[in-house]
């Protein structure tokens, strides 16, 4: 006799929690499915743990400028199981805060601990951790099961260490290979970079960060290779790992030439496929795509009681794209498939150094739409504030439709950019138009004064300085 449910969940990250969350909220009898910790990648061994590295990076950059600041400090040098544990406990304290259980248990969702896998199309089996299988039935199923890193089909690619299991390192790399520069590999360099080891990046890409706006991506290697970093993009594919005395031999192939470097740890972030093994789709008769389980525009699967949130559908991997997808879903699930998936405006960024990120269309796009759009651009060091803070390099950029009415998109590097990025973001959010921003005051002296400078430069109005 199985469990019957009017929403089963599977996985319990950032879109699993939510959407289990809001289909109870609705009235639904939900359960969640979960192999692992509540909280997902996100919580257990990505955007968490990534950013106390990343903090831990910074710390270390600081440091090593103390001195001009009257500061003496005699030693920077990471311990590394020390900074292991800090992130690890970090991670817990966020599951603490976070206490998913508890919250699935006020809102009166069942929490199944096992691996879920389709034996039917209403029908899964949880196999628990210690063998023992339950049988779940369901009116509807919310597939939140995220990803994994790819791991490249080349030989030796056993040798490499995935970005998830980076805290499993023995020691701290003297010299790392990372493959693939997209968010988490860009991160992974300026982690290791600041812990001082010698990097080397390798992207098959023309240029790191492919998906940014061109003029951040150009401005992120610049810095890089000032800082050291070995930067190869727009090589033709990595061939192949091999041991060697002293480490791991990294060869790739460039305008047809062999090029290879030795490191401690090659790190492959070459892409997040979905984590369909083991799930039996083919039991429900769910179509999978290249890495991804396809999804309409009501995030329905082409079995239409079957939807899927979050990384798993891989239209846009972030945690701000997993909550809204799961709302959507859940929401679809529980009252009928009216909504459709909501991928507007997302704000995004990377913690590196410098931190970028951006939101809306790159100038790139907006050209390509209009070529007549109107591009503004200010540099941090216009400010005051980035050079008080010894951090002038960067900039931000606005893009405006020809009118110079509405903003399409915003793209900034350097300091703050994130959280810049951010206030930008609340305006197109709120249909703020150009205008209107160029007549809010900024507080004195912040970063995000570049975005009254930016929008008063889109009008031609001279900023008073
Ligand atoms: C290194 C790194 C850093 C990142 N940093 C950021 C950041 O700063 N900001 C940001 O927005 N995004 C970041 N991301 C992306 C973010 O982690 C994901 O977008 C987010 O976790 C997606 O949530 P999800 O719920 O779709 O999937 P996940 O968080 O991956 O959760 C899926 C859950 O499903 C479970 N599961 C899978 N299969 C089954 C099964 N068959 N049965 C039961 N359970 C199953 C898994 O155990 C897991 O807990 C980062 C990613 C990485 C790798
Ligand atoms: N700060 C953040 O918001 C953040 C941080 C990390 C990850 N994420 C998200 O998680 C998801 C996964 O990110 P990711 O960076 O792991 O994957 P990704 O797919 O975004 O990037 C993978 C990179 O590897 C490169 N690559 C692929 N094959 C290669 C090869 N053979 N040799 C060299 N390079 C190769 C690709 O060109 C690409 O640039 C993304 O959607 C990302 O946005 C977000």
């Amino acid at each position: 006799m199985s469990d019957a449910y009017d929403v089963l969940v599977v996985g319990a990250g950032p879109a699993g929690t939510a959407a289990a969350l809001r289909a109870a909220d609705l009235g639904a009898r939900v359960a969640v499915v979960e192999s692992g910790p509540p909280g997902g990648t996100c919580v257990n061994s990505g955007c968490v743990p990534t950013r106390v590295l990343a903090k831990t990076a910074r710390l270390m950059r600081e440091v090593r400028t103390a001195d001009a600041y009257g500061i003496s400090v005699t030693e920077q040098q990471i311990d590394w199981p020390r900074t292991v544990e800090r992130v690890r406990a970090t991670v817990e304290r966020v599951r603490g805060s976070k206490d998913d259980l508890g919250r699935f248990a006020a809102a009166g969702v069942d929490v199944l601990h096992g691996r879920a896998r389709f034996v039917g199309p209403h029908d899964l089996v949880v196999t628990a951790a210690d063998g023992t299988t339950s049988e779940v039935r369901a009116e509807r199923v919310v597939l939140c099961v995220g990803g994994h890193s790819r791991v490249l089909p080349v030989p030796g690619a056993e040798l490499a260490t995935l970005p998830e299991h980076v805290l499993d390192l023995p020691e701290l790399p003297r010299r790392v290979g990372i493959i693939g520069a997209g968010n988490t590999g860009a991160q992974l360099v300026t982690i290791f970079n600041a812990f001082g080891s010698e990097v080397t990046l390798v992207e098959v890409a023309p240029r790191i960060l492919a998906q940014t706006d061109a003029d951040v991506s150009a401005h992120v290697t610049r810095a890089f290779r000032e800082q050291g970093v070995r930067v190869e993009a727009g090589v033709e594919t990595v061939t192949a790992l091999e041991r060697t005395d002293d480490g791991i031999r990294l060869r790739w192939r460039a305008d047809g030439r062999d090029e290879d470097v030795v490191v401690d740890a090659v790190l492959m972030c070459a892409g997040w496929p979905a984590s369909v093994e083991g799930l039996g789709l083919e039991a429900a008769g769910i179509e999978v795509g290249r890495g991804r389980i396809p999804v309409d525009e009501y995030l329905a699967t082409n079995v239409g009681h079957v939807y899927v949130a979050g990384d798993a559908n891989g239209t846009a991997m972030l945690v701000q794209a997993a909550n809204a997808e799961a709302e959507a879903a859940a929401r679809n699930a529980v009252l009928g498939t009216t909504v459709r998936a909501p991928h507007h405006l997302l704000p995004a960024g990377g913690f590196t150094d410098p931190d970028y990120a951006d939101v809306g269309l790159t100038e790139e796009q907006a050209r390509e739409r209009d070529e007549h759009c109107v591009v503004a651009l200010v540099e941090l060091a216009e400010l005051e504030r980035p050079v008080i803070d010894d951090r002038p390099r960067g900039f931000l950029k606005l893009v405006a439709d020809r009118r110079r009415e509405y903003l399409l998109g915003a793209h900034a590097v350097g300091e703050s950019a994130v959280e810049v990025i951010q206030s930008v973001t609340t305006a197109m959010a709120a249909g703020v138009d150009v205008a209107t921003l160029a007549r809010v005051e900024f507080a004195y002296p912040t970063y995000t004064a570049a975005v009254g400078v930016a929008a008063r430069r889109l009008l031609d109005v001279p900023a008073v300085r």
